[in-house]
C-alpha cells in the first residue's frame, strides 16, 4: 500500500480547471517534488493535499485512509503537515518560544492540565522544550534560539516556519517553494536541511521553482502543466523528457537543469 496516495484530484474555479485529475503516489521516506511552469496549479494541488481547499473531485489517502475533506487541523493530526507562512510566526516571541508553543499546541495535556500545572503538564513543558531545542539545533537555528522572531533575517524566519511545522511531529512534510528567492549558498544550506529532515525518517513533498535544487534533492519528480500531470520519474528521466522540455519552452525565468 502506498503511503500517501493522490487520486484524480481536480479543482475548478468557475470555468478554470486549476488541477485536472492529478494522480500520484508518495512512498514513505522519499523526497518527491512537484514542478511545473508558472500557473500550472502547483499551489492549488498543495492546498488540496493539506486540506486547505476542498477538491471538486478526487481524493487523498494516507495509509489507505481518506484524509481529503477533513479540516486542515485534523489532517495535520494524521501527520500531513504543511510549512507555515512567515505570518504565523509570533514575531514578539523568541525562535525557541515559537517552536515550544507549536509543540505544546500539538501535544498538550489539555488546557485544564496546563491551568493547574499538573505533573502531566509540567512533563509536557519539559518535553516541548527539549524537542524544540533539538529541532532548532538540526535546522541550524540553535545559535539564534533566544532572538526575537521579529529580529531574524528573512532566511532564518523561513527556516523557523519549517521548525514550527516540525514541532507538530509530521510523518510527511509539505514544503511550499523552500528555495524561492535564495542565493546559491542559502540554497545549499536549505538542501542540506531538507535532506536532514528526511534522514529523520520524515517523508518530504515539495513544490518548487528552482529546478537545479529539485534535480539535486528529489528521489522522484511529478511535473504538472495547465493543471494536468505530464510526467513522473527520476530527475534524470525528467531532465530528458521531451514533453517536459516542451512545457518549459518560453519560460525565460526557468531552466530544467541543463
Ligand atoms: N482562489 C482562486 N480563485 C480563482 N482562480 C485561482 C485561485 N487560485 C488559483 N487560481 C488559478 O488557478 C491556476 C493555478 O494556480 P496555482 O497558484 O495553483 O499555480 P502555480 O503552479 O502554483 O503557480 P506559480 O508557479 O505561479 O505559483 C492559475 O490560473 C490561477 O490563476
Amino acid at each position: 500500500m502506498s503511503f500517501l496516495k493522490v487520486e484524480g484530484l481536480t479543482k475548478r474555479f468557475g470555468g478554470l480547471v486549476a488541477v485536472n485529475g492529478v494522480s500520484f503516489d508518495v512512498n514513505q521516506g522519499e523526497i518527491l517534488s512537484v514542478i511545473g511552469p508558472n500557473g500550472a496549479g502547483k499551489s492549488t494541488l498543495f492546498k488540496l493535499i493539506g486540506s486547505f481547499m476542498t477538491p471538486s473531485a478526487g481524493r487523498v489517502l494516507l495509509d489507505g485512509a481518506v484524509i481529503s475533506g477533513l479540516s486542515p487541523h485534523k489532517v495535520a493530526r494524521t501527520g500531513v503537515v504543511r510549512t507555515f507562512q512567515e505570518t504565523t510566526v509570533f514575531k514578539e516571541m523568541t525562535a525557541l518560544q515559537n517552536v515550544v508553543v507549536a509543540h505544546q499546541l500539538g501535544h498538550s495535556a489539555g488546557p485544564l492540565g496546563a491551568f493547574f500545572a499538573s505533573p502531566a503538564a509540567r512533563a509536557d513543558d519539559r518535553r516541548s522544550q527539549e524537542n524544540a531545542e533539538e529541532i532548532l539545533g538540526y535546522l541550524g537555528l540553535g545559535h539564534v534560539r533566544d532572538e526575537l522572531a521579529r529580529n531574524l533575517p528573512h532566511g532564518y524566519l523561513r527556516t523557523l516556519g519549517i521548525a514550527i511545522a516540525m514541532a507538530a511531529s509530521p510523518r510527511i512534510l509539505l514544503l511550499d517553494e523552500p528555495f524561492a528567492g535564495m542565493n546559491p549558498e542559502e540554497t545549499n544550506r536549505a538542501v542540506d536541511m531538507v535532506e536532514g529532515i528526511r534522514r529523520r525518517g520524515i517523508t518530504v513533498l515539495l513544490v518548487e521553482h528552482d529546478m537545479r535544487a529539485v534535480m539535486r534533492i528529489s528521489d522522484r519528480i511529478v511535473v504538472i502543466s495547465f493543471g494536468s500531470k505530464i510526467a513522473e520519474g527520476t530527475p534524470a528521466e525528467i531532465r530528458d523528457n521531451p514533453t517536459v522540455i516542451e512545457a518549459y519552452l518560453g519560460q525565460d525565468d526557468e531552466t530544467i537543469g541543463h
